[in-house]
């Protein structure tokens, strides 16, 4: 079989011109300052999707992400029943699937690279007796599945491996009894127990997920399930370090709004930090179960002042505030941080600024990014080298040297090797290193689909407009 691919761009999207190819990444001509409005997250809007197909009525999303990864999401749901409409209002309806009765012929699942999709969608197929083949990009058939497809079999699916066994495409057969425990090993990824978890109240019985191996990487990303899970209705139990069982029942239909996206936040608060400027994002969740929260606590350890000012009208949201900092003559100062461990999805951003810091920075914990978009270690690691900065590659750690010991990074041609994340790290990196281009920006549009513009308007306003043939 083959792979297919969806189109890497949603229908907003489609209607601005495509971003050059390779991309001029804007230089800073001075400090970057402005306000930034985010798109909605990527972690929050696929979970409310899915949880959304399993309600027991029709649920509105108000601020819903538009990308490549929520329209797979979407594209899934459809294929395997549920309803997600446009309304004129902005706000996405979705009317839930028929848990129970049974599919018709043989159901495709595009998972394009989402590991959301290839993770949270198979224990919601298990949920429809019948026969579904999930795939994806070619990045997608080497991002690990095996303990995800190991707990489904422990819980009635049969799997039949189309391709390498415990990795896409595989076909999944439901139909019999489904059962209530699983053992998995999540080390290599915190979304084979999210995605065990999400759809389980439907389960007659529920389910019990016990983790089976070391640390679960992205632990946020689980307490964002479970959070998530109870705040919409459904009764999660962790009797155990590393098990949560959750009890079946209904998902009361539910509007919901979803909060900007904080890990993608970080390139543009990362902006301020390199160049001695001030970047704010406004509706900024005062407390939220999103990684990205973590910024707070990050650019200060390289340097930065962060702020928050809760709205007046609503003290649960504000703006969020990170002013770079400067030398004594006024010029950006970024600090090596030391060591900053377990930093997940916001290690790339993290490593723009290592690449960026005077002092030398240490991203540890940071292992089990070979499994996703593609792997990060090794492809950062290149990049920098491409950058003309030698970081030092271990098994689940990069050393960065600081420009003080390893020099400052120089105009480079950066690939970005089907990953978002890649593209937003050279963006920043370029920066500071006047004459960047990037391969394939539009590889953002898997969770940013107006990342260049968004990006232009922000660091290089005028110069931005330019390309884009308006006026400055
Ligand atoms: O559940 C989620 O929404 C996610 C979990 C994390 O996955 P890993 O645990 O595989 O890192 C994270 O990196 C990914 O971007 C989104
Ligand atoms: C790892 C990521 O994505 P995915 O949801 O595809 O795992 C990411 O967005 O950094």
């Amino acid at each position: 079989m083959t792979a297919h691919r969806t189109p890497r761009t949603t229908p907003a999207a489609a209607s601005r011109p495509a971003p050059a190819d390779p991309w001029p990444a804007p230089a800073a001509a001075g400090p970057v300052r402005g306000t930034v409005r985010l798109p909605g997250s990527k972690s929050l809007t696929n979970r409310l999707l899915v949880l959304a197909a399993v309600a027991d009525g029709p649920c509105v999303l108000h601020g819903a992400l538009a990308s490549r990864d929520t329209a797979l999401m979407r594209g899934a749901l459809e294929a395997l029943g549920a309803r997600c409409e446009d309304r004129a209002d902005g706000a996405l309806m979705v009317t839930p699937l028929p848990v129970g009765e049974p599919l018709t012929g043989e159901v495709p699942v595009d998972c394009g690279l989402a590991g959301t999709v290839m993770r949270f969608v198979p224990a919601l197929a298990a949920l429809r007796p019948g026969v579904v083949v999930v795939d994806g990009d070619p990045g997608a058939r080497v991002r690990p599945m095996a303990p995800l497809l190991a707990g489904l079999e422990q819980t009635g699916t049969r799997v039949e491996h189309l391709g390498e066994p415990g990795f896409l495409p595989v076909r999944l057969t439901t139909g019999g009894a489904l059962g209530d425990t699983a053992a998995v090993d999540a080390s290599g990824s915190s979304q084979f127990l999210s995605g065990l978890l999400l759809t389980a109240a439907r389960r007659p019985d529920g389910l019990t997920v016990r983790h089976t191996g070391e640390r679960v990487p992205s632990p946020e990303h689980v307490a964002m399930t479970v959070a998530f899970l109870r705040g919409h209705g459904v009764r999660v139990d962790e009797p155990a370090p590393g098990v949560w069982r959750v009890h079946p029942g209904p998902v009361p239909a539910f509007e919901a709004h979803v909060e900007p996206d904080l890990s993608n936040a970080g390139p543009f608060l990362a902006a301020a930090a390199v160049t001695g400027g001030e970047v704010s994002v406004p509706d900024w969740p005062a407390s939220t179960t999103q990684i990205g929260d973590r910024w707070r606590r990050i650019l200060p350890a390289f340097g930065a002042e962060v702020t928050f000012s809760p709205d007046p009208g609503d003290p649960a949201r504000g703006t969020l505030t990170v002013t770079g900092g400067v030398d004594g003559g006024g010029r950006p100062r970024v600090a090596g941080a030391g060591e900053v461990a377990d930093t997940a999805e916001l290690a790339p951003t993290v490593a723009a600024l290592a690449l960026l810091a005077a002092g030398p920075t240490r991203l540890s914990g940071i292992g089990h990014l070979r499994g996703h978009e593609t792997d990060r270690l090794a492809a950062l690691a290149a990049e920098a080298a491409r950058f003309g900065v030698d970081v030092a590659e271990g098994p689940d750690a990069l050393d960065f040297p600081g420009t003080a010991a390893g020099g400052a990074p120089s105009a480079a041609q950066a690939h970005t090797y089907e990953d978002h994340r890649m593209a937003t790290f050279a963006a920043v990196v370029g920066l500071c290193a006047p004459g960047t281009t990037v391969r394939d920006v539009a590889t953002t549009a898997k969770t940013m689909p107006d990342f260049p513009a968004l990006w232009e308007g922000l660091v290089a306003p005028s110069a931005g407009a330019a390309d884009r043939g308006e006026d400055a």
